[in-house]
Protein backbone atom coordinates (compact mmCIF):
# COMPACT_ATOMS: atom_id res chain seq x y z
CA UNK A 1 0.00 0.00 0.00
CA UNK A 2 1.31 3.13 -1.08
CA UNK A 3 1.49 5.71 1.59
CA UNK A 4 -0.78 8.81 0.80
CA UNK A 5 -0.54 12.02 2.71
CA UNK A 6 -2.84 14.72 1.59
CA UNK A 7 -0.43 18.15 1.31
CA UNK A 8 -2.25 20.84 3.16
CA UNK A 9 -1.34 24.28 1.09
CA UNK A 10 -2.39 28.08 3.18
CA UNK A 11 -3.63 30.22 0.85
CA UNK A 12 -2.86 33.92 2.27
CA UNK A 13 -2.23 37.38 0.87
CA UNK A 14 -3.80 40.61 1.29
CA UNK A 15 -7.46 42.17 0.62
CA UNK A 16 -8.04 41.50 -2.83
CA UNK A 17 -4.30 40.40 -3.92
CA UNK A 18 -6.27 37.70 -5.36
CA UNK A 19 -6.82 34.15 -3.40
CA UNK A 20 -10.10 33.74 -4.13
CA UNK A 21 -9.08 34.17 -7.75
CA UNK A 22 -6.42 31.54 -7.48
CA UNK A 23 -8.62 29.26 -5.67
CA UNK A 24 -11.31 29.34 -8.47
CA UNK A 25 -8.45 28.77 -11.08
CA UNK A 26 -7.33 25.53 -9.24
CA UNK A 27 -10.61 24.45 -9.34
CA UNK A 28 -11.35 24.93 -12.66
CA UNK A 29 -7.63 23.22 -13.70
CA UNK A 30 -8.09 20.59 -11.37
CA UNK A 31 -8.72 18.11 -13.97
CA UNK A 32 -10.55 15.61 -11.95
CA UNK A 33 -8.19 15.66 -8.83
CA UNK A 34 -10.25 16.46 -6.25
CA UNK A 35 -9.67 19.31 -3.52
CA UNK A 36 -10.56 20.03 -0.51
CA UNK A 37 -11.55 23.64 0.59
CA UNK A 38 -11.68 24.96 3.63
CA UNK A 39 -12.66 29.04 3.10
CA UNK A 40 -13.13 31.45 6.44
CA UNK A 41 -15.22 33.83 4.28
CA UNK A 42 -18.06 32.18 3.09
CA UNK A 43 -19.37 35.34 2.02
CA UNK A 44 -16.70 36.28 -0.31
CA UNK A 45 -16.40 32.82 -2.21
CA UNK A 46 -19.07 31.11 -4.64
CA UNK A 47 -17.47 27.48 -3.75
CA UNK A 48 -19.37 26.06 -1.27
CA UNK A 49 -17.37 24.88 1.53
CA UNK A 50 -19.79 21.90 1.20
CA UNK A 51 -18.89 20.83 -1.77
CA UNK A 52 -15.98 19.04 0.23
CA UNK A 53 -17.42 18.81 3.87
CA UNK A 54 -20.36 17.36 1.98
CA UNK A 55 -19.14 14.06 0.88
CA UNK A 56 -16.50 13.57 3.73
CA UNK A 57 -18.73 13.66 5.92
CA UNK A 58 -17.96 15.99 8.60
CA UNK A 59 -17.88 19.50 8.04
CA UNK A 60 -15.51 22.08 9.80
CA UNK A 61 -17.00 24.51 12.31
CA UNK A 62 -15.75 27.90 11.26
CA UNK A 63 -17.69 29.13 14.83
CA UNK A 64 -16.43 32.49 14.19
CA UNK A 65 -15.93 32.59 10.75
CA UNK A 66 -12.17 32.70 11.06
CA UNK A 67 -9.75 30.10 11.14
CA UNK A 68 -6.83 30.99 12.74
CA UNK A 69 -8.90 32.89 15.74
CA UNK A 70 -9.83 29.07 16.34
CA UNK A 71 -8.60 28.30 19.73
CA UNK A 72 -9.06 24.41 19.86
CA UNK A 73 -5.94 22.96 17.47
CA UNK A 74 -7.00 19.79 18.23
CA UNK A 75 -10.13 20.38 16.72
CA UNK A 76 -8.80 21.65 13.33
CA UNK A 77 -6.58 18.77 13.78
CA UNK A 78 -9.34 16.69 13.68
CA UNK A 79 -11.19 18.26 10.62
CA UNK A 80 -7.77 17.63 8.53
CA UNK A 81 -7.97 14.25 9.81
CA UNK A 82 -11.47 13.78 8.62
CA UNK A 83 -10.97 15.74 5.19
CA UNK A 84 -7.69 13.54 4.35
CA UNK A 85 -9.28 9.96 5.53
CA UNK A 86 -8.68 8.41 2.32
CA UNK A 87 -12.42 7.46 1.80
CA UNK A 88 -12.54 10.60 0.77
CA UNK A 89 -10.48 10.36 -2.09
CA UNK A 90 -8.74 14.39 -1.84
CA UNK A 91 -5.65 15.22 -3.87
CA UNK A 92 -5.29 18.31 -1.69
CA UNK A 93 -6.63 20.80 0.79
CA UNK A 94 -6.66 24.17 0.14
CA UNK A 95 -6.89 27.13 3.45
CA UNK A 96 -7.95 30.38 2.10
CA UNK A 97 -6.96 32.46 5.01
CA UNK A 98 -8.87 35.91 5.12
CA UNK A 99 -6.72 38.99 3.75
CA UNK A 100 -6.39 40.00 7.32
CA UNK A 101 -5.42 36.73 8.70
CA UNK A 102 -2.20 35.91 10.34
CA UNK A 103 -0.64 33.09 8.10
CA UNK A 104 1.97 32.43 10.72
CA UNK A 105 -1.03 31.05 13.13
CA UNK A 106 -2.22 29.15 10.48
CA UNK A 107 1.11 27.50 9.21
CA UNK A 108 1.60 26.62 12.75
CA UNK A 109 -1.35 24.90 13.43
CA UNK A 110 -1.41 22.98 9.71
CA UNK A 111 2.44 21.90 10.73
CA UNK A 112 0.94 20.72 14.58
CA UNK A 113 -1.80 18.61 12.31
CA UNK A 114 0.33 17.05 10.68
CA UNK A 115 0.04 13.24 10.23
CA UNK A 116 0.42 9.77 8.68
CA UNK A 117 -2.54 11.52 6.58
CA UNK A 118 -1.83 14.92 6.65
CA UNK A 119 1.30 16.87 5.30
CA UNK A 120 2.56 20.47 5.31
CA UNK A 121 1.59 21.69 1.95
CA UNK A 122 3.22 25.01 1.98
CA UNK A 123 2.31 29.01 2.25
CA UNK A 124 1.66 30.66 -0.59
CA UNK A 125 1.14 34.14 -0.34
CA UNK A 126 -0.44 36.23 -3.25
CA UNK A 127 0.62 39.24 -3.70
CA UNK A 128 -1.43 42.54 -5.87
CA UNK A 129 2.19 43.50 -8.44
CA UNK A 130 0.27 46.57 -9.12
CA UNK A 131 -0.10 47.93 -5.58
CA UNK A 132 2.90 46.16 -3.83
CA UNK A 133 4.77 48.90 -3.14
CA UNK A 134 1.93 51.07 -1.69
CA UNK A 135 0.67 48.17 0.61
CA UNK A 136 4.39 47.35 1.95
CA UNK A 137 4.28 51.41 2.52
CA UNK A 138 0.94 51.27 4.71
CA UNK A 139 1.01 47.75 5.83
CA UNK A 140 4.37 46.47 7.60
CA UNK A 141 3.09 43.26 8.68
CA UNK A 142 3.50 41.88 5.33
CA UNK A 143 7.09 41.81 5.31
CA UNK A 144 6.74 39.35 8.80
CA UNK A 145 4.18 37.38 5.94
CA UNK A 146 6.25 37.29 3.02
CA UNK A 147 9.18 35.92 5.26
CA UNK A 148 7.65 32.60 5.80
CA UNK A 149 6.11 31.90 2.50
CA UNK A 150 6.78 29.21 0.62
CA UNK A 151 6.01 30.03 -3.01
CA UNK A 152 4.96 34.02 -3.48
CA UNK A 153 2.55 34.64 -6.39
CA UNK A 154 3.17 37.79 -7.74
CA UNK A 155 -0.68 38.35 -9.46
CA UNK A 156 -1.61 40.81 -11.45
CA UNK A 157 1.51 41.60 -13.65
CA UNK A 158 -0.59 42.40 -16.48
CA UNK A 159 -1.02 45.83 -14.91
CA UNK A 160 3.04 46.09 -14.54
CA UNK A 161 4.86 48.25 -17.75
CA UNK A 162 7.01 45.71 -19.01
CA UNK A 163 10.18 48.00 -18.04
CA UNK A 164 9.24 47.97 -14.08
CA UNK A 165 9.14 44.03 -13.84
CA UNK A 166 12.46 43.16 -13.16
CA UNK A 167 13.34 45.98 -10.30
CA UNK A 168 9.69 44.80 -8.91
CA UNK A 169 10.53 41.27 -8.55
CA UNK A 170 13.77 42.12 -7.29
CA UNK A 171 11.98 43.95 -4.33
CA UNK A 172 9.94 41.09 -3.26
CA UNK A 173 12.97 39.38 -3.18
CA UNK A 174 14.53 41.50 -0.96
CA UNK A 175 11.35 40.59 1.57
CA UNK A 176 12.16 36.18 0.88
CA UNK A 177 15.54 35.38 -0.57
CA UNK A 178 14.80 31.96 -0.84
CA UNK A 179 11.00 31.21 -1.96
CA UNK A 180 10.24 31.22 -5.71
CA UNK A 181 8.28 34.27 -6.77
CA UNK A 182 6.01 33.49 -9.49
CA UNK A 183 4.69 36.26 -11.73
CA UNK A 184 1.15 35.50 -12.90
CA UNK A 185 -1.83 37.09 -14.38
CA UNK A 186 -5.59 36.15 -12.59
CA UNK A 187 -3.57 33.94 -10.40
CA UNK A 188 -2.87 31.26 -13.29
CA UNK A 189 -0.89 29.50 -10.90
CA UNK A 190 -0.50 25.13 -12.44
CA UNK A 191 -2.29 23.00 -10.22
CA UNK A 192 -0.02 20.28 -10.38
CA UNK A 193 2.09 22.43 -7.34
CA UNK A 194 -0.48 21.31 -4.68
CA UNK A 195 -0.50 17.60 -5.32
CA UNK A 196 1.28 15.06 -4.66
CA UNK A 197 3.22 12.16 -6.38
CA UNK A 198 0.86 9.51 -5.19
CA UNK A 199 -1.89 10.94 -6.39
CA UNK A 200 -0.67 10.48 -9.86
CA UNK A 201 -0.79 6.73 -9.61
CA UNK A 202 -4.61 6.70 -9.12
CA UNK A 203 -5.57 5.66 -12.46
CA UNK A 204 -7.21 2.38 -12.29
CA UNK A 205 -10.48 1.38 -12.88
CA UNK A 206 -12.20 2.30 -9.62
CA UNK A 207 -15.04 4.15 -9.38
CA UNK A 208 -14.41 7.79 -10.35
CA UNK A 209 -16.51 10.39 -7.98
CA UNK A 210 -17.20 13.78 -9.31
CA UNK A 211 -14.81 15.87 -10.14
CA UNK A 212 -14.16 19.29 -8.79
CA UNK A 213 -13.65 21.17 -12.07
CA UNK A 214 -16.77 19.81 -13.86
CA UNK A 215 -18.93 19.93 -10.39
CA UNK A 216 -17.04 24.04 -10.21
CA UNK A 217 -18.22 24.50 -13.67
CA UNK A 218 -21.65 23.69 -13.37
CA UNK A 219 -21.82 25.77 -10.29
CA UNK A 220 -20.18 28.49 -11.59
CA UNK A 221 -22.63 28.38 -14.37
CA UNK A 222 -25.95 27.67 -11.96
CA UNK A 223 -25.09 30.46 -9.58
CA UNK A 224 -23.43 32.91 -11.84
CA UNK A 225 -19.45 33.53 -11.47
CA UNK A 226 -18.55 36.27 -9.24
CA UNK A 227 -15.09 36.66 -11.09
CA UNK A 228 -16.12 37.44 -14.36
CA UNK A 229 -12.90 38.76 -15.87
CA UNK A 230 -11.43 35.48 -14.73
CA UNK A 231 -13.52 33.01 -15.82
CA UNK A 232 -13.70 34.89 -19.33
CA UNK A 233 -9.55 34.86 -19.40
CA UNK A 234 -9.95 30.90 -18.38
CA UNK A 235 -12.12 29.92 -21.42
CA UNK A 236 -10.28 31.65 -23.49
CA UNK A 237 -7.63 30.09 -22.76
CA UNK A 238 -8.61 26.71 -22.55
CA UNK A 239 -7.38 25.18 -25.45
CA UNK A 240 -4.15 25.61 -24.71
CA UNK A 241 -3.13 24.04 -21.16
CA UNK A 242 1.04 25.34 -21.54
CA UNK A 243 0.71 28.47 -20.65
CA UNK A 244 -0.26 27.10 -17.29
CA UNK A 245 3.27 25.64 -17.03
CA UNK A 246 4.44 29.43 -17.62
CA UNK A 247 7.19 30.77 -14.88
CA UNK A 248 7.89 27.01 -13.40
CA UNK A 249 11.43 25.53 -13.67
CA UNK A 250 12.24 21.76 -12.91
CA UNK A 251 15.20 20.04 -12.67
CA UNK A 252 14.90 16.22 -11.82
CA UNK A 253 17.24 13.20 -11.30
CA UNK A 254 16.65 9.34 -12.15
CA UNK A 255 19.17 6.98 -11.81
CA UNK A 256 19.91 3.30 -10.45
CA UNK A 257 22.27 4.73 -7.81
CA UNK A 258 21.66 4.94 -4.09
CA UNK A 259 21.93 8.40 -2.57
CA UNK A 260 23.87 9.57 0.60
CA UNK A 261 21.26 9.97 3.11
CA UNK A 262 22.91 12.89 4.84
CA UNK A 263 23.46 14.73 1.64
CA UNK A 264 19.56 14.00 1.11
CA UNK A 265 19.16 15.00 4.37
CA UNK A 266 20.69 18.50 3.68
CA UNK A 267 19.19 19.20 0.36
CA UNK A 268 15.39 18.51 1.84
CA UNK A 269 16.06 20.76 4.64
CA UNK A 270 18.11 23.16 2.93
CA UNK A 271 16.72 23.10 -0.81
CA UNK A 272 18.21 25.61 -3.57
CA UNK A 273 17.09 28.84 -3.92
CA UNK A 274 13.51 29.35 -5.68
CA UNK A 275 12.73 25.19 -5.21
CA UNK A 276 8.71 25.33 -3.86
CA UNK A 277 8.80 21.50 -4.04
CA UNK A 278 10.74 18.42 -3.89
CA UNK A 279 9.68 15.36 -4.93
CA UNK A 280 10.58 11.51 -5.38
CA UNK A 281 11.61 8.31 -4.73
CA UNK A 282 15.06 7.24 -3.28
CA UNK A 283 17.23 3.91 -2.30
CA UNK A 284 18.90 3.97 0.55
CA UNK A 285 22.00 0.95 -0.07
CA UNK A 286 22.46 -0.11 3.55
CA UNK A 287 21.52 -3.15 5.21
CA UNK A 288 17.82 -2.92 7.07
CA UNK A 289 16.97 0.14 4.58
CA UNK A 290 17.12 -1.71 1.11
CA UNK A 291 14.21 -2.95 1.01
CA UNK A 292 12.45 0.16 1.59
CA UNK A 293 11.26 2.60 -0.84
CA UNK A 294 11.63 6.35 0.48
CA UNK A 295 9.31 8.62 -0.71
CA UNK A 296 10.27 12.00 -0.25
CA UNK A 297 8.75 15.48 0.01
CA UNK A 298 10.03 18.96 1.14
CA UNK A 299 8.05 22.31 0.87
CA UNK A 300 9.72 25.07 2.12
CA UNK A 301 12.35 22.87 4.25
CA UNK A 302 9.69 21.19 5.64
CA UNK A 303 10.66 17.28 5.07
CA UNK A 304 8.28 14.40 4.94
CA UNK A 305 9.82 10.42 4.80
CA UNK A 306 7.66 7.77 4.28
CA UNK A 307 8.80 4.17 3.77
CA UNK A 308 7.04 1.54 1.06
CA UNK A 309 7.70 -1.86 -0.62
CA UNK A 310 9.60 -1.51 -3.94
CA UNK A 311 7.04 -4.37 -4.54
CA UNK A 312 8.79 -5.59 -8.38
CA UNK A 313 10.04 -1.93 -9.40
CA UNK A 314 13.97 -1.81 -9.79
CA UNK A 315 15.36 0.22 -6.95
CA UNK A 316 17.09 3.25 -7.62
CA UNK A 317 16.66 7.09 -6.95
CA UNK A 318 14.44 9.47 -8.95
CA UNK A 319 13.74 13.09 -7.43
CA UNK A 320 11.61 16.24 -9.11
CA UNK A 321 12.49 19.70 -7.60
CA UNK A 322 9.94 22.34 -8.81
CA UNK A 323 9.89 26.04 -8.44
CA UNK A 324 10.11 29.54 -10.14
CA UNK A 325 13.05 31.64 -10.58
CA UNK A 326 15.41 28.67 -9.58
CA UNK A 327 18.79 28.68 -10.86
CA UNK A 328 18.47 25.51 -13.25
CA UNK A 329 22.28 24.48 -13.43
CA UNK A 330 22.94 24.92 -9.58
CA UNK A 331 19.93 22.96 -8.94
CA UNK A 332 20.67 20.37 -10.80
CA UNK A 333 24.14 20.00 -9.42
CA UNK A 334 22.74 20.26 -5.57
CA UNK A 335 20.27 17.33 -6.66
CA UNK A 336 22.88 15.25 -8.69
CA UNK A 337 25.43 15.86 -5.48
CA UNK A 338 22.79 13.25 -2.96
CA UNK A 339 23.53 10.09 -5.31
CA UNK A 340 27.77 11.39 -4.41
CA UNK A 341 29.20 8.08 -2.63
CA UNK A 342 28.35 8.18 0.84
CA UNK A 343 31.42 8.10 3.86
CA UNK A 344 31.24 4.27 4.50
CA UNK A 345 32.32 5.46 7.81
CA UNK A 346 28.99 7.68 8.53
CA UNK A 347 27.22 5.58 10.57
CA UNK A 348 24.54 8.44 11.94
CA UNK A 349 23.90 9.67 8.13
CA UNK A 350 20.92 7.80 7.33
CA UNK A 351 19.51 9.73 10.82
CA UNK A 352 19.48 12.52 8.27
CA UNK A 353 16.77 11.31 6.89
CA UNK A 354 14.65 8.87 8.78
CA UNK A 355 14.11 11.29 11.87
CA UNK A 356 11.84 12.71 9.24
CA UNK A 357 10.11 9.15 8.46
CA UNK A 358 6.30 9.63 9.12
CA UNK A 359 5.12 6.05 10.39
CA UNK A 360 1.80 5.03 9.15
CA UNK A 361 -1.47 4.89 10.84
N1 LIG B 1 -6.51 43.12 -13.29
C1 LIG B 1 -6.47 42.01 -12.56
N2 LIG B 1 -7.43 41.80 -11.64
C2 LIG B 1 -7.36 40.66 -10.93
C3 LIG B 1 -6.34 39.70 -11.11
N3 LIG B 1 -6.54 38.70 -10.24
C4 LIG B 1 -7.64 39.00 -9.54
N4 LIG B 1 -8.15 40.19 -9.96
C5 LIG B 1 -9.32 40.89 -9.42
O1 LIG B 1 -8.97 41.44 -8.16
C6 LIG B 1 -10.11 41.43 -7.31
C7 LIG B 1 -9.75 40.75 -6.00
O2 LIG B 1 -9.49 39.39 -6.27
P1 LIG B 1 -9.83 38.25 -5.24
O3 LIG B 1 -9.42 36.97 -5.83
O4 LIG B 1 -11.21 38.38 -4.74
O5 LIG B 1 -8.85 38.67 -4.07
P2 LIG B 1 -8.76 38.10 -2.58
O6 LIG B 1 -7.33 38.11 -2.22
O7 LIG B 1 -9.47 36.81 -2.48
O8 LIG B 1 -9.55 39.20 -1.79
P3 LIG B 1 -10.05 39.18 -0.25
O9 LIG B 1 -10.83 37.91 -0.06
O10 LIG B 1 -10.88 40.41 -0.18
O11 LIG B 1 -8.86 39.29 0.61
C8 LIG B 1 -11.21 40.76 -8.07
O12 LIG B 1 -12.03 41.74 -8.65
C9 LIG B 1 -10.49 39.98 -9.16
O13 LIG B 1 -11.26 39.79 -10.32
C10 LIG B 1 -5.32 39.97 -12.11
O14 LIG B 1 -4.37 39.22 -12.32
N5 LIG B 1 -5.46 41.14 -12.79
Amino acid sequence: MTARAIPVVVLAGFLGAGKTTLLNHVLRHADGRRIGVLVNDFGSINIDLLLVSGQSGGTMDLANGCMCCTTDAGDFAETLESMADPNNGLDAILIEASGIAEPKALVRMVLAARSATVAYGGLVYVVDAANFDATVADYPQLDDHLAIADLVVCNKMEMVAAELVPPLLTRIRRHNASAPVLPVSHAAVDPELFFEPAAQIANDDGPRQLTFDELLRETAEAHGDNDHKDHDHEEHDHGDHDHLHHGFDSVALEVALPVDPRRLGRFLEQPPAGAYRIKGTVFVDLPDHRDIAYIIQSVGGFVRVEGDSWRGRTRGTSVVVIGAGLDTAAAQAALDGIVEPADSDDVNGVLHLTRHLITGS
